[in-house]
């Protein structure tokens, strides 16, 4: 199995403060401690899911309903309070594009420090830079600092090098709705293309339809918890009836 979610919950740990009234808020200013309440937080419940290698699984469920949450720790980028993640595979990982950049350096040297951190060796990037600046079409300002891109050319960079890694699993978060149409047409035909070459995709999405093209399962999350977990059309039917009974 390339990924076996076991047991997996989160939970967070939630500061508030607290001030009822004018006075109580001037007060705790004043003393934060007296009114600073902490409550747990579950924002995973006892989830289990498992992919096998080549296929793809999207995760759909209403805002805070634990998708990201649960792509963080597949990512390994956030640790679980109980259960555990097995990954038999590389890993790469389409969330935030580009966050990782430094905004000093030019996109050249961000393309090797992101790929190297993906885990490509240098030899490996060079190999595959004319491929990385080619797909983000940001050639002519490659030698220009990060920080006078747009954010539309940070994600096509920040796209290209994910996607340089040809990893076994590719975790996407999101990232078709950032960019122009264009630049979202060329994302949605490279998954299709990596898919071909045996890629897995687990893809977190609001774009229900999107969804449905790129995973043959999906998993449904509501408040951490899994509502239905199988082939897409199924679990994506009960979701709209359920988003259309609660409307
Ligand atoms: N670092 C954190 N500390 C405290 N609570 C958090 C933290 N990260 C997420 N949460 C909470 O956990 C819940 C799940 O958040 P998550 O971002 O996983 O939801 P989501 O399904 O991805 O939502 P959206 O569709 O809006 O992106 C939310 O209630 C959120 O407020």
């Amino acid at each position: 199995m390339l990924l076996d979610v076991v047991n997996v919950s989160k939970k967070f740990i939630l500061h508030e403060c607290r001030g009822d009234r004018f006075s109580n808020l001037i007060t705790s200013i004043i003393q934060a401690k007296k009114f600073k309440k902490d409550r747990q937080f579950w924002a995973l419940k006892d989830v289990n899911i498992t992919l096998e290698q080549g296929k793809s699984l999207g995760i759909i469920g209403k805002n805070g309903s634990g998708k990201s949450t649960l792509l963080k720790i597949i990512n390994g980028t956030m640790l679980p309070t109980t259960g555990f993640i097995n990954i038999n595979g590389t890993k790469s990982a389409l969330i935030e594009l580009g966050a990782g950049f430094n905004p000093d350096f030019p996109g050249r040297d961000n393309v090797f420090l992101s790929g190297m951190i993906m885990g490509m060796s240098k030899k490996e990037i060079n190999q595959r830079f004319d491929e990385i600046i080619d797909f983000a079409e940001i050639k002519e300002f490659i030698d220009i600092p990060v920080k006078y891109y747009s954010s539309g050319m940070q994600a096509r960079l920040g796209f290209s090098v994910a996607i340089a890694v040809k990893p076994d699993m590719l975790i996407v978060d999101e990232v078709l709705a950032v960019g122009d149409a264009n630049f979202k047409e060329k994302c949605k035909n490279k998954i299709a293309k990596l898919q071909k070459e045996g890629v897995s995709i687990l893809f977190v999405s609001h774009d229900i339809s999107e969804v449905s093209n790129i995973c043959q399962e999906a998993v449904w999350l509501e408040k951490g918890e899994i509502m239905q977990y199988g082939p897409t059309d199924e679990v994506v039917r009960a979701y709209k009836e359920f988003i259309n009974q609660s409307a």
